[in-house]
């Protein structure tokens, strides 16, 4: 579903994302795991065509993003660690608002059946979005997604600021959508949570992958073992 070939990104001398290669199939959640400034970010920017790639390319349902920008966001969800939904709105009006952008009419009755499968609490349908807190407006962002009917999700540091219980159930609610068959990139420092919903793992630094694990052949402790290392410079063979 996502393919990434050689993906380079240069900002000047600076080379922020290094020969990237990586394939994400329906059903699979792969995590990217990096100190700050690995090159996480500048992934999910490219898969969006936010930035254009100085080399390399990358495909979305065998679409190039570079070359059919719209046609690959038909399929694209994009969560970021922040999400933007109008604070002065209900979450049914938000999903309501933007299932339209996405070309979708959907009835009250399954815009409401969307926010139940991503779990919001049916007393928040109608409460505003500035009364939310980080883990509700997520459940709003999956609605979305789902309500889109999106192949590909995208999330950028979905769990942090979460506390442990939203943060579990955000991971519930990852494993629902890959049972979906959708294929996810989620960026992010949350090495507990990453092993406990991918299906593969990967440790970038300074740009380049330089990690990569099917998440069931490795254990949450070699996890953290393994990125310490990398993240020290110790090398690693591939
Ligand atoms: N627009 C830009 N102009 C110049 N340099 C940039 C730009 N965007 C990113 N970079 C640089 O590219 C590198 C990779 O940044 P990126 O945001 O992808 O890292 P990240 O792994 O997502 O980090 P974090 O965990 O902090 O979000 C960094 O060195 C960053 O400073």
């Amino acid at each position: 579903m996502i393919h990434i070939n050689n993906l380079t990104k240069k900002y000047g001398e600076h080379v922020a994302l290094n020969q990237l290669t990586l394939q994400i199939k329906e059903g699979e959640i792969y995590c990217l795991l990096g100190a700050n400034g690995a090159g996480k970010t500048t992934t999910i920017n490219l898969l969006l065509g936010f930035t254009t790639p100085t080399s390399g390319n990358a495909s979305i349902n065998q679409i190039d993003v570079q070359e059919n920008p719209k046609a690959t966001k038909r399929f694209l969800a994009y969560i970021p660690e922040n999400l933007m939904l109008y604070p002065s709105l209900t979450a049914l009006e938000n999903l309501d608002y933007f299932s339209g952008i996405a070309g979708k009419k959907l009835s009250t009755k399954e815009l409401k059946d969307f926010l139940e499968e991503a779990g919001l609490q049916t007393e928040a349908f109608d409460k505003r979005i500035a009364t939310f807190s980080k883990g509700m407006r997520q459940k709003v962002g999956v609605a979305i997604a789902l309500a889109k009917d999106a192949k590909v999700l995208l999330l950028d540091e979905p769990t942090s600021g979460l506390d442990p219980k939203a943060s579990n159930e955000f991971g519930l609610l990852l494993h629902k959508l890959k049972s979906k068959g959708i294929a996810t990139l989620m960026a992010t420092h949350d090495l507990f949570r990453a092993k406990e919903v991918a299906t593969h793992i990967g440790i970038m630094k300074d740009g380049k992958l330089r990690q990569q694990f099917v998440s069931d052949d490795i254990s949450l402790a070699e996890l953290e073992k393994v990125y310490l290392n990398t993240m020290d410079y110790k090398e690693i063979l591939l």
